[in-house]
């Protein structure tokens, strides 16, 4: 595909700046373009104007027109040049986009005809859900877990509000799918997300009114100040659209994101899923070309690869709960 050629020659760049960091290398004259750039990570996008961490400096860019029509996303790597102070007023710009690790995407909907791209290169989703008040949307979840499995992260459960109602049933739920989960209560310890959190890139997502904000603040007590940028939420500034990269006092990224309740679900095939269930995928070999893996009437195999005593019933009833979650609302 042209879009990946393009995305490996911005890369190819990338790796030369970074071997010379702000461009001490004596001058010659094949420099390559932008010599001078600087690496940076985008911890948040605001109509058009994108806030890069370049240094622990926080600058506003924008994209250069020779980067096309390429999307930049919050998460993602980028080279900057021009004014890097950070100061007041002046505005960088991005001229390279290194290649992600992971994508995960959010659907056209209503507001926006567009599929975009939320977060680039995340490690991990902590889908955060509340036992009660509100009861948890287990199709959401499912959803959630989908867009993890096959963005290429790892779907974390987080259920909040244990204090109002025991996890027991949600846990038996999500154990077949080896789901980690961490349970979490007003008041109680952090340590075990704090554990599951330090040096990740994680992207927290969840219904509102299911705790995710009182989690942030507890998580980062003192990003206001270190970053400047939670008080930006606090302001209103963020509460509509944008993700927003959180840096975690011990190491590693929260993103927040505002309002996002639904993934790129549309094209997801059937296989792709199937590549996150290493106990069935070999099961599918005999399948019909095309295999939606729903039924073995309409001749999936993946029954007989159960009765065959190769994988448990259980875990094909979980693969095709979430198959069939994708069509969900
Ligand atoms: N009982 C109980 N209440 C909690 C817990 N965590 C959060 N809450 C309450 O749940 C309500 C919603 O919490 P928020 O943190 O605002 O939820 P949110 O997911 O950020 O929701 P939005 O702000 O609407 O996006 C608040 O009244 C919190 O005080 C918990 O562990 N137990
Ligand atoms: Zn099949």
């Amino acid at each position: 595909m042209a879009r990946n050629r393009d995305v490996s020659r911005f890369d190819e760049d990338d790796v030369r700046v970074r071997a010379n960091p702000r461009g001490t290398r004596p001058r010659s004259k094949q420099r390559p373009a932008h010599e001078n750039a600087a690496d940076g990570m985008v911890v948040t996008v605001d109509r058009g104007r994108y806030t890069v961490l370049v240094d622990d400096i926080e600058v506003t860019a924008m994209r250069a027109r020779e980067l096309g029509r390429k999307g930049i996303a919050v998460g993602d790597r980028v080279s900057v040049v021009g004014d890097l102070t950070g100061a007041t007023d002046t505005l960088a710009r991005i001229v390279r986009l290194a290649e992600r690790s992971t994508v995960l995407r959010r659907t056209a909907d209503d507001n926006d005809p567009f599929e975009r791209v939320i977060v680039a290169n995340a490690d991990q989703l902590v889908i955060v859900a509340a036992l009660a008040d509100p009861e948890p949307s287990y199709g959401l979840i499912d959803r959630c877990i989908v867009a993890a499995l096959t963005a290429g992260m790892e779907p974390v459960l987080c259920l909040t509000k244990a204090d109002l109602a025991p996890p027991d049933d949600t846990l038996a739920r999500y154990e077949t799918l080896s789901v980690p989960a961490i349970v979490i209560r007003r008041g109680g310890p952090l340590d075990e997300l704090h554990a599951r959190l330090r040096d990740q890139m994680s992207v927290l997502v969840g219904h509102s009114g299911v705790g995710k904000s009182t989690l942030i603040n507890a998580l980062i007590p003192e990003a206001a100040r270190a970053t400047g940028i939670v008080s930006a939420i606090g302001k209103g500034r963020h509460t509509s659209s944008s993700a927003i990269a959180l840096r975690l006092p011990d190491g590693g990224w929260a993103i927040d994101t505002p309002g996002v309740r639904s993934f790129g679900l549309a094209h997801v095939t059937a296989d792709d899923l199937l590549w996150a269930f290493p106990d069935l995928e070999d099961g599918a070999n005999s399948c019909p070309p095309g295999c939606e893996h729903l039924s073995a009437d309409a001749g999936c195999r993946l029954d007989g690869w159960v009765a065959a005593g190769q994988a448990t019933a259980e875990r094909l009833a979980a693969f095709r709960r979430l198959l069939v979650s994708r069509s969900a609302d």
